[in-house]
């Protein structure tokens, strides 16, 4: 095993926090703990991305959003990697599908803000971020009806695990996803360097 990236056991269950991180804040943190309790992961990464393929504007700097990650989340069970960067992929149908070949045996369960469900088909190749690993959605202010009556979410009703068994999420074969309705925290990256001046 490469000693750039991360470690996993075989049959551990990885919950994966894709994003910019353009730059981290609570939002984040709050995800990672609620994903965690809910969906039974042991541990969970955070990939900060080299670049949305999506945004137009690129983030600040790689190793900059890397540090301020750092120091954002400081928690035994949760890993903040550039793992994208170094394997060479930033659509995340190609990052899963590569660390699906990297960890054999661990259960990945890519997660996201409710955002991110409502626009999931416009991800390149989105249908395979559905079928590579469970995907757990946590509510976000402002999106939870756009996610639940999104394109991504009626494709896949079917896989939907309804919220009492969402602790489940993590044993289960893709597809197989899980919407949940906790708490919600109304903080975003936009806000942040809009009032700050962050990555200028
Ligand atoms: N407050 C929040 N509540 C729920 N999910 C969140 C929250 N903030 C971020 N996320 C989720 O974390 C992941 C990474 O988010 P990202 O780094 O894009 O932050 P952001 O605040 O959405 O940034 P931006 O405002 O630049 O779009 C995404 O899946 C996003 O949906
Ligand atoms: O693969 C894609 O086409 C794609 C399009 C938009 C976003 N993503 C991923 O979604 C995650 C959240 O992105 P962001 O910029 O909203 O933090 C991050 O891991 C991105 O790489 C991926």
């Amino acid at each position: 095993m490469r000693h750039d990236i991360p470690f996993a056991r075989p049959g551990q269950v990885v919950g994966l926090l894709g994003g910019s991180f353009d730059p981290p804040h609570e939002g984040h943190v709050h995800v990672t703990l609620e994903a965690m309790k809910a969906f039974g992961l042991d541990r969970v990464w955070w990939l900060v991305s080299p670049g949305n393929p999506l945004k137009r504007n690129g983030p600040a700097p790689l190793e900059q959003r890397m540090r301020a990650a750092r120091r954002m989340m400081r928690h035994p069970r949760v890993e903040i990697t550039d793992i994208e960067a170094r394997i060479g992929t930033r659509v995340t149908a190609d990052t899963l599908t590569a660390l699906g070949a990297l960890y054999p045996g661990v259960r990945f369960v890519w997660l996201m803000g409710a955002d991110n469900l409502a626009q999931l088909h416009k991800w390149r190749n989105w249908r395979t971020v559905m079928e590579s690993f469970p995907v757990g959605v946590v509510a976000r202010p402002g999106d939870r009806i756009s996610a639940r009556m999104s394109p991504a979410a009626r494709a896949y009703g079917q896989f939907r695990l309804d919220g009492q068994a969402r602790h489940l999420l993590g044993r289960s074969v893709a597809p197989a996803w899980c919407f949940v309705n906790v708490p919600m925290v109304n903080v975003s990256s936009t806000e942040i360097r809009t009032r700050s001046g962050w990555g200028r």
